[in-house]
């Protein structure tokens, strides 16, 4: 689907499709947390109508939860909640429940919660979500919730390279084990792992989970619909300000403070402030912003580009954009490498600001070519940057690619 024609999301409850169901994707080490907390956070009321799908479903202590078995590996928890196994692939578990609310077994499905394997990179689960031809119109990806362990975090961060991608892609980084820091070498290193985890992923809002901070409200609204309202909280998902290098100024101290993270949302950063692009990882986090308005030609140009020649380094990408040809309703784009949802168009813009605001999480792709790439396609030009032609017509770029219609 193009930028140009992409469909309005004002969802109206009375006629037309049903709304996309949000899913929340539940990642983290080998060990992070991830079951003990879906074991917790089961027994909420507030999860009932949450379908969760886990992987290694007989580890779970679910069996004083259960009531009902209902086949398809769909079992209904006391709490209201489903709880489903991966049986056959996860396309099959998500048709399943489908199936289920649509032939009245299931009254109401508002969210579905994937937990995923320890070792599994975050993005095939994602793209299932946002590539499926039937999926992509009955679910939207909401949210990435990823587990860090407080006590081996840091040495994981180091040797694994997919528990880097799992915290860079995360809206919500949950710290697990805090109660574990009983010496002062831990509490260190506890330290180091949180500017760290800043520095991979400054838009995250992060959760202790001894401190019972890690409610179902807490780690699933982080998307951009309210699941009840349907309202966009373009805001709160995109949190773009945490990604400027200014923003985090006004600290003061050497810690952030973990206290402010239920108001605002932000980290507020110590002394290195400007430690995101300093760091040994490949992986960077950037905003990009403009107060011109794009075409929708050149941002499906900028987009396809991008995803075409850099899928792969593209780990998220999430923005709402003002096109010129209806500067009043924004576009949002969310991105997982070379995948991107199909755009959507809110009927308004959700408060003042109407600057197109971009924030990406790259791997090996640094900030300064994707902005130049934009700028290029934005029509915001520099003397030593190459217009949309130069780089379309270039008999370098990308094949395939071709120059938009006149
Ligand atoms: N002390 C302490 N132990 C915890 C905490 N969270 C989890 N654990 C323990 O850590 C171990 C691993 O927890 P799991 O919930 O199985 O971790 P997981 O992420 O599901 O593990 P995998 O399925 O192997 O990926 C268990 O022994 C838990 O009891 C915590 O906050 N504090």
């Amino acid at each position: 689907m193009s930028v140009a024609d992409a469909s309005p999301v004002s969802e109206k409850p009375a006629r037309g499709p049903k709304p996309p169901i949000p899913v929340s994707v539940l990642t983290g080490f080998l060990g992070a947390g991830k079951t003990t907390l879906l074991n917790r956070i089961l027994q909420d009321p507030a999860m009932a109508d949450t379908a969760v799908i886990i992987n290694e479903f007989g580890e779970i202590g679910l069996d004083h939860l259960f009531v009902d078995q209902a086949g398809d590996g769909i079992v209904e928890l006391s709490s209201g909640c489903l709880c489903c196994t991966i049986r056959g692939d996860l396309v099959t578990t998500l048709e399943n429940l489908l199936r289920h609310l649509d032939n009245g077994r299931t009254e109401r499905l508002t969210r579905v919660v994937i937990e995923t394997t320890g070792l599994a990179d975050p993005a095939p689960i994602l793209h299932t979500i946002m590539l499926h031809p039937y999926l992509v119109m009955r679910y939207r990806l909401d949210s990435v919730v990823t587990l860090v362990d407080a006590v081996n975090g840091l040495s994981t961060l180091d040797e694994h390279e997919e528990a880097k991608k799992q915290a860079a892609v995360a809206d919500r980084i949950v710290l697990t084990k805090t109660d574990l820091l009983n010496s002062e070498e831990s509490q260190r290193s506890f330290s180091d792992l949180k500017s760290r985890l800043l520095a991979l992923n400054p838009g995250a809002r992060v959760l202790d989970t001894q401190t019972g901070e890690a409610t179902p409200d807490t780690l699933f609204n982080a998307g951009l619909y309210n699941p009840e309202t349907k309202i966009p909280d373009v805001a709160n998902w995109l949190n773009a300000e945490a990604y400027e290098p200014n923003h985090h100024d006004d600290s003061h101290g050497h810690h952030h403070h973990d206290g402010d993270h239920h108001h605002g949302h932000h980290h507020h950063r110590h002394d290195h402030a400007h430690d995101i692009n300093r760091h040994s990882d490949a992986i960077r986090a950037f905003t990009l912003s403009t107060d011109r308005p794009v075409s929708a030609s050149a941002l499906e140009m900028f987009l396809d580009l991008l995803r075409s020649a850099h899928g792969p380094k593209l780990l998220r990408v999430k923005g709402i954009v003002q096109i010129s040809e209806d500067p009043d309703r924004p576009v949002v784009i969310h991105g997982v490498q070379h995948v991107f949802h199909p755009p959507a168009t809110l009927d308004a813009w959700p408060d003042e600001d109407r600057r197109t605001r971009m924030v990406f999480i790259t791997k090996d792709l640094p900030e300064g070519f994707v902005r130049k790439m934009f700028e290029a396609f934005s029509g915001a030009l520099r003397p030593d940057t190459p217009d949309s032609d130069a780089m379309l017509n270039n008999p370098l770029a990308v094949t395939g690619f071709t120059s938009p219609p006149r």
